[in-house]
């Protein structure tokens, strides 16, 4: 039987990919809570619908197989006990939010069908929704001013992040901000469960359940022997070398990690909003995060003497140890905004590098960054544009939008 997941670079033909069209989740965005479920303003939902459906279309005209996370999920939960599972899981997650009204929201969950309990539980369960006469104790009935039950996941539709492929493992991550600690959650059960997923071996680089934090926006597959992954404001340099050890311990084609620290800002969230690669010798790049001279703090980790060991070396300089890492000869970054110092940042905000590649030279950015895209096109690269007035709220791009789970090899 074919192994599900292969992702051995970050640019071969994507063949199958895991989205989530925004819901009803973003609509329980209010501004008091914009800021800490990490969203800029609130999208408006037909239209936010419509862009992502575009985006899936795009992907599908090019032979891409788009799956849906909460029809993965509807068909990994197939036996009650499953069921009954998750829902216990996500009460214990969503504990401080319960009021001491577990048994009702439970029960509450169970009113409802596996897809609509689903997507409940993506949209977020308000207080007000839960008929009064159900509530019995006293800080039931006393307000206490916060909406939910259970919070809204308004950022799922940035599939990227929770979990990520890399080789035929998962990564399932992490998160670290609290706004995004369920999400991952759902690749947990689907790859556990789901029939598509649970006969194969599908060895776990990270776990949810680890101490550090770690984000697939931060987690690139430059090539079958190298991944790179962001010292980031989501990724720690202790959940790197976790990440690696457990890699190199299975040993698999990958034999370098290369550790790049970026700036610990919301606009730099992740490595992959300041680059991302485009084609064999190409990548797009936000200068910001580059010290003077073009200096950066970048680290290659390999397979040291014995398993709990790992070898680390030094670099300073980006282009110098891609060509090194990757064994290019020439290198092309093309950097957001053409490097204009108010275009780049406009673009960069609007995630002007955050590129998904769909066959090496091929990639999917959002039409808003014209500025970007045009110097794409310059450097050969075939671009294909998708509307991004409400994607773009909540400050992700295509590649944060999207899971590879198989693509061609090189
Ligand atoms: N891979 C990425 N860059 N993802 C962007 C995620 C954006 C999301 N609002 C967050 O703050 O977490």
């Amino acid at each position: 039987m074919k192994h599900p997941l292969n992702v051995t670079s970050e640019i071969g033909e994507l063949k199958s990919v895991v989205l989530h069209r925004p819901g009803k989740e973003v609509e329980n965005l209010t501004p008091k809570y914009l800021e800490r479920l990490l969203f800029d303003d609130i999208p408006y939902l037909p239209a936010v619908q419509r862009e992502h459906d575009y985006f899936a279309d795009v992907l599908r005209n090019r032979g891409v197989e788009v799956l849906y996370l909460e029809k993965l999920m509807e068909e990994a939960l197939k036996t009650d006990e499953l069921h009954q599972q998750f829902i216990d899981q996500v009460l214990n997650e969503s504990k401080s939010n319960l009021n001491g009204s577990r048994q009702t929201v439970e029960e509450y969950l169970h009113s409802f069908s596996t897809d609509e309990m689903i997507r409940k539980v993506m949209s977020g369960v308000l207080k007000s929704e839960i008929e009064p006469e159900k509530k019995v104790h006293l800080h039931e009935l006393l307000d206490d001013y916060y909406p939910f039950f259970l919070d809204p996941m308004p950022n799922l539709y940035f599939t990227r992040d929770p979990a990520a492929v890399i080789g035929n493992g998962v990564s399932l991550n992490k998160m670290c901000e609290g706004a995004r600690k369920r999400e991952s959650l759902f690749m947990d059960f689907i790859i556990k469960h789901h029939p598509r997923f649970s006969q194969h071996d599908i060895p776990h680089w990270y776990d949810r359940d680890e101490y550090y934090p770690l984000e697939g926006g931060d987690e690139l597959v430059l090539s079958r022997e190298v991944i790179a992954i962001g010292v980031s404001a989501r990724t720690s340099a202790q959940a790197i070398e976790k990440l690696a050890k457990r890699i190199f311990a299975r040993n698999g084609t990958i034999k370098k990690v290369v550790a790049v620290e970026i700036p610990k800002l919301r606009a730099y969230m992740h490595l992959d909003t300041v680059f991302t690669m485009v084609d064999h010798e190409k990548f797009t790049i936000h200068h910001g995060i580059e010290g003077p001279n073009g200096n950066m703090k970048i680290y290659i980790l390999e397979k040291g003497m014995d398993p709990d060991t790992l070898n680390i070396s030094e670099r300073s300089n980006l282009t110098q140890t891609l060509k090194e890492v990757l064994g290019l000869q020439e290198l092309v970054l093309i950097p957001c905004g053409g490097g204009h110092e108010i275009a780049a940042a406009r673009e960069q905000w609007n995630d002007g590098s955050n590129t998904l590649a769909i066959a090496p030279g091929v990639v999917v950015t959002y039409d808003r960054n014209y500025v970007s895209n045009d110097l794409l096109r310059k450097n050969g690269v075939e671009v294909i544009e998708i509307p991004s007035s409400e994607l773009s709220r909540g400050r992700g791009g295509p590649r944060c939008m999207s899971m590879p789970i198989y693509r061609k090899d090189l």
